[in-house]
Parts: C-alpha cells; structure tokens; sequence
C-alpha cells in the first residue's frame, strides 16, 4: 500500500502568470513603449502576427481574476510588474498611474487572502532601455536596482514575497543569441555581457532591499535536466557543453563565484575577463531560490550547432504542445541537483505546466486530461524530492490563464483557466478543479 502525499501545511500553493502575457492595455495610463510591445508589431515576429495589446484583458479584468483564483483555493499569485507603466522611459520621471494598478493589485490579493507574489522583471521592459544598449550596457545594473528600490519602498507593506529576475537565461538565449525575443537581433559577442549584467542587477537589487524592502526576495531561474544520447565521448562531451550553458551559467556565479568553464568554449574569443570584484558582488546571499521546470532533453554532439555545439534526441514519449517530452522525474532531478550542489536555501517551482491542444469550452467545461496527468505526476515527483530532504516552500502551476506564449502568440494554451478571445470569457478546465483538490487535500488526491 503506496503512501499518499501529504504536503507540509505550510506549502504555499499558487499559480503564475506574467504582465505582458495577461495585462493587455500597454499604454495606458501612460505607460511608455515596452521592448514586446514594439517587438510584437514587428512583422513577422510573432506567430499569427498576434501581439499583447488585448491579451486576457487583465489589467482592466483583474478582481474578476481575483475571484477566479479565489475559487480555485489558490493561496499565492505570482505575478510580474511591467517595469515601463512604472518609468515610461526606463528611468527618472515615475508615472503615478502605473504604479497605481500594481498597489491595486496587490490590496485586492491581501483582502482576497492570496499572497502576491511579484516579478521585478520578467523580459518585458522599456524600449528604451534596449535603444541605450540594453542588458549588454553596463550601467543596466544599476538601471534594474533603482527600479527595483522604487518599487520595494512603493508597495512595502504589501508584497513580501518578491523575485529580481525571470529566466536570465531566456533573456540573453532568445534575445541576444537567436534574436527570437528582443532586442530581436542576434548579438553573440554581447550575450555575455548581458548575462553579467542582468546577475549584477540581480545582486544590487537585493542590497537594495536589504536596505529598504521586507519579507524575503529571491532569483528565478530555468532548468533543464540533460542527458548524454550515447556513451561516445563527443556526445559525453556536448553534454557537458549543454548543460553549462543552460543549467550552470548563472547559478554557479551566483552560488559558487564563477563562470563554468565551458563558457570560455562555447563563446571563444568572445568570452570576455570580468572584474574580480562583479564576482564577490553577484554572490550577495538571497532568500530563495524559484526553479521554472518543463521538461529535459537528450543531446548529443552537433558542430555545426553554434554556439553550443549541440542537437536534441527526439525521445520516444509523450509530448506537449510546444514539442517538449513530458519527463515528470525530471522536476526531482532538478530539485535534488539545485540542493546538492549548490544550496540549502529553500525551493519554490515557480513554474511547472504544459501546454495542450484543449477542446473549446462546452456547458462550461474544459476536458484536460493530459494536462490533470501532467500536473498529479509533476507534484508527485515535487513530494518525492520533499522526501529525499528538498526544503521545497511551495509550487506555482504554469498558468492561471491561457495567454500570450511569446513568439508562439495565443496558439498554446497552458492555461488552468481557458481563455476564449477576443472576448476574454474565462472558464475553469478540469485541470483547475483537479488542483483544487490537491490544494485542499495536501496532496492526498495526487
Ligand atoms: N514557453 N513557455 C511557457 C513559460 C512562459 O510562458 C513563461 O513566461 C516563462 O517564464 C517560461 O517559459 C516558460
């Protein structure tokens, strides 16, 4: 007789979203240009030639959102703040108006009992910001820490819970290596200087809210669990090179002082020397440490494939949406691999869902299946990795509503919440019901 799960009681059970992607309303009340914004109207960019000028309508709809989490028994709502309703042109004038609806949001989270959970930034930013240089320009540190400062003092009182950075990773990946995201033109000798710099603004805005913040901040990062697709040393060898590149690049800086070594042999001579002292920087402890989690891949050795020198081994498995292998032990795998070599700190998955091709709504159902068994055999795997010792505070399920996927546009749908547009009608799948459950039981259901 297999013991159920049982979560601690203390779990904090929430789902994610991020501004650009649910919001909509990009300029008003004077919000300045955003980096996705223009990005978005570029054609050919995005998928469909969709953009995030309506999305799911949240910034006009989101006390109705605010019921539907409550319906859900969501405990915590992990969010992010569009940095340019608060500075339209990145720094200096503040815009009142902007600042106003993340107050909003957040007092109407308190009264509904759901802890906000705040993004600082979560890709989208001024476009300005990208036209003095973006990440790659040095001074984007202190740009970062001096937004994030604002908004610390702004909204103390009411987020104690707050992140610097979403996924670095895909900052500099997609926008500075392929060019898929903005600044949208491929920038090889730039995207380490990017990197640096977004861990640099990491670090000093955490200074900063030692100095003037409360609660507990942290670093949200993407991992990947890599495997070898044979034993041959070429493809032993791309592992290595795939899993630096991906999984160690910002969280060896952050939790051990340095660059891994396959970086100065990915990026060759455009691996730069930074200063000794950014390193003793960007180790400014944090609180805890929130790991976004989809999937794994098999690589093996590909020299044609720069930067890395690498290829994905289409595995014979389930898939989702989006083409990525549904891999459940991957989630403990990156749990157990985060506390043994790097930290104690506490984990949050702050982000774990799928995306599937769902049916329309009818009499006001959403038959997910594929998505309820994505989420019971992820949060198994979350329980078992709590098990083996993972000080694990809670999981965010990636998303409360179908949204803006990026450069995929509206066509994947990762939502527990159907979102049928344009009319924005909102309606719970089965999955949403299937997580209430599991919130309500502690896991017992799973
Ligand atoms: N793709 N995909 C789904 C999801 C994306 O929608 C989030 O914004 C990112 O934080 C992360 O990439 C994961």
């Amino acid at each position: 007789m297999t013991t159920k799960p049982s979560f601690p009681a203390d779990f904090l059970w929430g789902a994610a979203t991020s501004a650009y992607q649910i919001e909509g309303s990009p300029l008003a009340d004077g919000a300045g240009v955003s980096n996705w914004h223009r990005f978005a109207h570029r054609p050919g960019t995005i998928a469909h030639g969709d953009h995030g000028d309506t999305a799911c309508d949240h910034y006009r709809r989101y006390e109705e959102d605010i019921q539907l989490m409550r319906e859900l028994g969501l405990q915590a709502y992990r969010f992010s703040i569009a940095w340019h309703r608060i500075f339209p042109e990145g720094r200096g004038r503040l815009n009142p108006k902007g600042l106003d609806f993340y107050l909003r949001l957040a007092d109407a989270l308190n009264n509904a009992g759901i802890v906000p959970c705040a993004t600082l930034h979560h890709w989208d930013w001024p476009a300005a910001l990208d036209d003095q240089g973006g990440w790659a320009h040095r001074d984007s540190a202190q740009w970062f820490a001096d937004y994030a400062h604002t908004l610390f003092r702004a909204l103390d009182g009411r987020v104690k819970h707050w992140a610097t950075l979403n996924e670095p990773w895909v900052i500099v990946h997609a926008g500075y290596i392929e060019g898929a995201h903005p600044p949208g033109v491929p920038a090889f000798a730039k995207a380490p200087h990017a990197a640096h710099n977004l861990l640099r603004g990491h670090a000093l805005a955490v200074q900063a809210f030692r100095a003037d913040g409360a609660g507990q901040i942290g670093l949200v990062v993407n991992l990947e669990p890599k495997f070898a697709a044979s034993a041959k040393p070429e493809d032993q060898a791309a592992l290595a090179r795939s899993h630096a590149y991906m999984n160690r690049w910002f969280l060896d800086p952050v939790f051990l002082g340095g660059y891994p070594e396959e970086m100065a042999d990915i990026f060759g001579a455009d691996w730069p020397r930074f200063p000794e002292e950014d390193f003793k920087l960007i180790r400014e402890p944090f609180d805890f440490l929130g790991i976004n989690y989809y999937s794994r891949t098999v690589v093996r050795d590909e020299p044609a494939n720069l930067p890395v020198r690498d290829a994905r081994v289409r595995q014979r498995a389930e898939h989702t949406a989006m083409d990525w292998e549904v891999f459940p032990e991957g989630l403990k795998t990156c749990l157990t691999w985060v506390k043994q070599r790097y930290t104690t700190l506490p984990l949050y998955v702050t982000e774990n869902g799928a995306a599937f091709a769902d049916p329309p709504a009818v009499a006001g159902r959403v038959a997910d299946p594929r998505r309820v068994a994505y989420l019971r055999d992820h949060l198994r795997a979350a329980h078992a990795a709590l098990a083996e010792g993972v000080d694990l505070k809670g999981y965010f399920a990636w998303s409360l509503l179908d949204n803006f996927e990026w450069a995929h546009g509206y066509g994947k749908r990762f939502g527990l919440v159907r979102v049928d547009y344009p009319t924005g009608t909102r309606t719970p799948k089965d999955s949403a019901r299937f997580y209430r459950r599991v919130i309500e039981s502690r896991g017992a259901v799973l």
